[in-house]
């Protein structure tokens, strides 16, 4: 069953005297227990469907169910309840998952309780150990280094038990030992604890060690890997983004012929 179901989802940032669109029309279906890293260049919608699934901005346009709820037609009450309860959330600024003037384990012990821990939820020192800050567990996070503050978000994401994980760039600070150490928690928590996860990066190592792989690109899913094979994703309106490489012997606005086979298509660049 699918945990998030995107369909058509549009978002248009509206400015004083101009808009931007930031996603065209995501389809996507990630299904309950998936690791899935979202990909893609700078620029081109990452976070904004990141906030979109955890209900922080509301789409344009489009139908977005998330923990089975169709989070665009929620009110704010409820939204924050799913947050807080069957979510765990880490932002691309590290300073703002974090409680500054508690201590690294208080942070986690709040979490837990603003989510109603379940079972599922991991004893604190378990988890301030997987992160490798057992040694400043008593130290307010607002004295921790950028590094350790994003390690700390992690576990307070998890602090709960959340059925769905949602994080931002989560290595983006930190050097490879401890960038290992976060992926390593990313799926102990999906491989152990069920947990569906859905990590948007730039790093190459968080891709690698994922199921699954979204790049998005001006805006839609434009390619899918699985099982260490990449895929172009047709859009609704038929159209293909083709990679960089492809581009290479397909340069935009040259023309090409297409050719049906019996289990695809082929592009040839015309000679005349
Ligand atoms: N609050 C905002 N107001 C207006 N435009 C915005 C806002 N946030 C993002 N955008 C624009 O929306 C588009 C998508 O931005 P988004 O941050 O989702 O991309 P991204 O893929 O996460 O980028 P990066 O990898 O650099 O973090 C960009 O053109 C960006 O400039």
């Amino acid at each position: 069953m699918s945990v998030i179901s995107c369909e058509n989802v549009v978002h248009i940032y509206h400015l004083d005297d101009d808009e931007v669109v930031a996603l065209r029309g995501v389809d996507l279906q990630i299904a309950e227990g998936e690791a899935v890293a979202l990909l893609g260049p700078s620029g081109s919608g990452k976070t904004t469907l990141l906030w979109l699934l955890a209900g922080l901005l509301r789409p344009s346009a489009g139908r977005l169910r998330v923990l089975d709820r169709d989070v665009g037609g929620l009110s704010t009450h409820a939204l924050t309840r799913l947050r807080s309860r069957q979510m765990g959330i880490v932002l691309q600024n590290p300073a703002r998952n974090v409680l500054p003037y508690a201590s690294a384990a208080g942070n986690i012990t709040f979490a837990r309780r603003i989510g109603r821990a379940g079972r599922s939820a991991r004893p604190i020192d378990e988890l301030l150990d997987r992160v490798g800050l057992s040694e400043v567990a008593r130290r307010p996070a607002g004295r921790l280094s950028g590094g350790e503050q994003q390690r700390l978000a992690v576990a307070i994401a998890l602090a709960h038990g959340p059925r769905l994980l949602l994080a931002d760039e989560p290595t983006s600070q930190l050097d490879l030992r401890s960038s290992e150490r976060v992926i390593d928690l990313l799926k102990w928590a999906n491989q152990q604890l069920g947990t569906t996860v859905v990590v948007v990066t730039h790093d190459p190592a968080v891709g690698d060690a994922f199921d699954r792989t979204l790049t998005i690109r001006d805006g839609r899913v434009g390619m899918e890997g699985r099982g260490g094979q990449e895929y172009v994703v047709v859009g609704r309106d038929g159209s293909v983004q083709l990679p960089p490489h492809v581009q290479e012997v397909l340069p935009p606005g040259s023309r090409a012929k297409v050719r049906l086979l019996a289990h695809g298509a082929e592009l040839r660049r015309a000679t005349e």
